[in-house]
């Protein structure tokens, strides 16, 4: 499966997203990573469809939307008629995980769902054959620039495990705390979509996606 940098615009200027997404694309970025909070499932608050809906007509990177709400299957259509490619669901977040992915397809996405930390994957095992991408997550949701939890990537070998046993072709995503040291334990456990906010985005975009790229090879 093909490695993939998707830089976080959580630690981008809020007030310059046009050109902050022109400036990944520049720099070799293959995904944009968008983080939507709703103050209920986690303790902040970003934005909507609507940044979705400004930023689509300046790139033509693929749009991978993590949401981190209550009641994601509300905002599906929303999301979908704003560009997104993508759609990623916690699995914690809603009582219906399954129809959500299937609305999320049937409104034309590629659908994935996400585990925080102490989810286990057994949770999501029901689910696996419907998605393109799981997102395990690496550090709680909610906030960037928080330290790497080492622990759950043994989430991520454990999915590369079950894929290979079930012929599934979902893709790995982590989330948190990835930089250029932490990559390598992601993609030796067998991940392949890397999302990076802060680390991307403090100094040099172009130098530091090119660190995390450096690691891939
Ligand atoms: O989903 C997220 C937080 O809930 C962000 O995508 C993630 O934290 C990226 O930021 P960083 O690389 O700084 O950890
Ligand atoms: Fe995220």
């Amino acid at each position: 499966m093909k490695n993939k940098i998707a830089p976080s615009i959580l630690s981008a200027d809020f007030g310059t997203f046009a050109q902050e997404v022109q400036k990944l694309e520049k720099a070799g970025a293959d995904v944009v990573h968008i983080d939507v909070m709703d103050g209920h499932f986690v303790d902040n608050l970003t934005f909507g469809a609507g940044v979705v809906a400004a930023i689509r007509p300046v790139s033509n990177l693929f749009f991978d939307v993590h949401m981190m709400v209550e009641e994601p299957q509300k905002y599906v259509d929303e999301f979908a008629k704003a560009g997104a490619d993508s759609m990623t669901v916690h699995v914690e977040a809603t009582p219906h995980i399954h129809g959500t992915l299937q609305a999320i397809k049937k409104a034309g996405m590629k659908a994935s769902v996400a585990i925080n930390p102490g989810t286990s994957v057994e949770l999501i095992k029901p689910v696996l054959s419907m998605v393109d991408m799981v997102l395990v997550m690496t550090v709680n949701p909610g906030f960037g620039g928080q330290a790497f939890i080492p622990e759950a990537i043994e989430k991520v070998a454990e999915l590369a495990k079950l894929r290979t046993e079930k012929e599934l072709d979902f893709e790995i995503e982590v989330d948190g705390g990835i930089t250029d040291e932490t990559i390598s334990q992601a993609l030796d456990a067998g991940a392949n979509v890397f999302v990076a906010g802060s680390f991307v985005f403090k100094g040099n975009v172009t130098e530091n996606i090119e660190k995390l790229r450096a690691k891939l090879d």
